[in-house]
């Protein structure tokens, strides 16, 4: 089975063309180095507009599957910036942890880490147990974040998924090690 993981991307700029998004493909490129179970990228990349980044988030769980979905960018105070509370009204369980330690990490390079406002969330395909779910998680727009934020909650995803009924993801030790309390 190939696990479908979800990357959106937020930006104005990257979505009218003005510059390539990095971030996305930061995201794609992590992913890539880190995950040996086969993944397919489901990508999707909207300007920063609350009803269109919630469909498309809507989209990605409950109609492609994807058990995992990062977004980057629209996390910050600009009056544009609304991926958070996107994410936030389509998931039914927030994961505070997830922005706590991001924001934790992101400080010790830059000091304006405490802007952005990240956050995770649970959010169910169905009404059913079997019709599982993903996890949401919030990157920062900047490409430099990338790496630095996922590489930190990386770890505890793989659980996270399994959890919510998600496939087993694996991860290359070597590169990164994903911590699971209970062996299957
Ligand atoms: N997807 C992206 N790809 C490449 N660079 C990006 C991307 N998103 C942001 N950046 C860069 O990081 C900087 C900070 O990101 P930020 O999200 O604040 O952009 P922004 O000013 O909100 O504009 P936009 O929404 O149009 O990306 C931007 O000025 C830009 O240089
Ligand atoms: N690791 C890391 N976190 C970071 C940054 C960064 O460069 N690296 N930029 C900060 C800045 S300047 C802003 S404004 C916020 C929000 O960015 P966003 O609106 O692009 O999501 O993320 C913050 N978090």
């Amino acid at each position: 089975m190939i696990a479908k993981i979800g990357v959106l991307t937020a930006s104005d700029r990257a979505h009218a063309g003005v510059y390539d998004d990095a971030s996305g493909q930061a995201i794609r490129d992590c992913l890539a180095e880190w995950l040996t179970t086969k993944h397919e990228i489901v990508y999707r990349l909207v300007p920063d507009e609350r009803a269109t980044i919630e469909a498309a988030l809507i989209e990605l769980v409950d109609k492609e599957g994807c058990c995992l979905v990062v977004t980057t960018g629209g996390t910050g105070p600009a009056r544009r910036d609304v991926t958070v509370e996107a994410t936030l009204a389509v998931c039914h369980k927030p994961m505070p942890g997830f922005g706590e330690l991001m924001r934790a990490v992101s400080l010790k390079s830059v000091p304006t880490a405490i802007l952005s406002r990240q956050e995770a969330g649970i959010r169910y395909a169905g009404a059913q147990e079997s019709d599982g779910g993903a996890l949401l998680v919030n990157l920062p727009g900047s490409p430099r974040a990338i790496r630095e934020c996922l590489e930190a909650v990386m770890p505890a995803i793989p659980y996270c998924v399994e959890l919510i009924g998600g496939p087993y993801l694996e991860t290359d030790p070597a590169v990164l090690v994903a911590f699971r309390p209970k062996k299957k």
